[in-house]
């Protein structure tokens, strides 16, 4: 087995804000791992804390009045013990970000080839010439058509899918090692998403980076990941390959989800009822208070403990407790008793 560390470990991530009503927790305590070329997707409804999870690993929240607790491990190297210097240098270059909305990501006042150039010099003792050659490079391979010419065009030349290219290609100046994108594709319309994605997909082969990809779409979802952290009012509610979440969801909050997918003709309005207040969140499992499957137990103390559904498979949720009947909740999860046995513990 390879002794190499996960490209990136994220382990005990706490990140909460002083507000005047008092501390809010946005991320409570998640864990979760990238390899290097792996695509995991973090999904969860609006509020969930996806984005301050994903700001949290390089520490671009704002602090005050955000405060990030907890271990993020980045090629082994502990981020959260690093000066705002020594991150200045992995931000942008090792760690590379892409927001939902390049509009407010670029700045409208100068052309994109120089904007692209300028972050590849920030990071890169290269001369203008050069600069402008790998610009041009770096836009042609994220299907910008005659590169070239349109290095000397503003911002508002650009449609809106053209400018999300852009940013990618901003993004890749460093030739990072981890993209993490949030919801890059959310404002785009279906037909310029799909191209994106793809263009992900190929950019994330090509230059073999781990990519983050935060997006609330299980369907875009179902196109790019590998491995799926499901949140929850600032909780992991399940991890787990991207098969098995849709073949066999196993927390019911990943059930939920899916099941407000449009092709499955479900829960077209979402899930009933609302987040808790992310100031005072109820005690035990954080769903209970709209899950159909809620029982006492449920409702006490801390958020349940993983437990390993199946295989690489790990829901935060009681019914799957040792000794209790988890029919209830096991949709098309195979009695991993048998299953199990003979693949070994799964922390070898
Ligand atoms: N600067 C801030 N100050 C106070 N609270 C914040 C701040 N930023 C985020 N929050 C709160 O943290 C929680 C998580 O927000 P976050 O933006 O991470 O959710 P999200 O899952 O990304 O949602 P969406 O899908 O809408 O983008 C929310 O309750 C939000 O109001
Ligand atoms: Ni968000």
């Amino acid at each position: 087995m390879s002794t190499e560390p996960p490209l990136l470990e994220v382990e005990d991530l706490t990140t909460t804000f002083s507000t005047d009503n008092g501390v809010l927790t946005a991320v409570d305590g998640i864990d979760f791992n990238i390899e290097s070329g792996e695509t995991v997707c973090i999904v969860g409804e609006s509020g969930s804390g996806k984005t301050v999870a994903t700001e949290s690993i390089t520490r671009i929240i704002k602090s005050p009045p955000g405060h990030v607790d907890g271990s993020v491990r980045f090629k082994g190297r502990e981020l959260l013990e690093m000066s705002e210097p020594e991150l200045r240098d992995i931000r942008g270059y090792e760690i590379a970000h892409i927001f939902q909305n390049p509009q407010e990501a670029m700045n409208h006042c100068y052309t994109i080839g120089w904007q692209i150039a300028e972050a590849l010099q920030i990071h890169r003792d290269v001369s203008d010439e050069e600069a402008r050659a790998k610009a041009v490079d770096l836009l042609d391979k994220v299907g910008i058509a005659n590169a070239s010419s349109r290095f000397d065009d503003y911002p508002h030349e650009f449609s809106g899918g053209q400018k999300q290219r852009v940013m990618i290609a901003m993004a890749l100046v460093g030739d990072p090692d981890l993209l993490i994108a949030d919801e890059p594709t959310t404002a785009l319309d279906v037909t310029v998403q799909a191209q994106i994605l793809k263009l992900l997909d190929d950019l994330q082969e090509e230059f073999d980076m781990g990519v983050l990809f935060v997006t609330h779409d299980l369907g875009v979802v179902a196109e790019i990941a590998d491995r799926i952290v499901v949140m929850y009012a600032g909780k992991v509610m399940e991890r787990a390959d991207v098969m098995d979440v849709f073949d066999r969801p196993a927390h019911p909050y990943t059930q939920q989800l899916l099941n407000c997918l449009p092709d499955i003709g479900g829960n077209q309005g979402g899930i009933p009822g609302s987040l808790p207040d992310p100031i005072d969140p109820p005690d035990g499992c954080r769903f209970a208070p709209r899950c159909d499957h809620a029982e006492p137990e449920c409702r006490d103390g801390g958020q349940p403990e993983e437990i390993e559904v199946n295989r690489g498979q790990w829901a935060s949720c009681v019914h799957y407790r040792p000794g209790r009947d988890d029919s209830v909740v096991r949709q098309g999860i195979p009695n991993t008793e048998s299953e199990t046995e003979g693949v070994g513990p799964a922390d070898d």
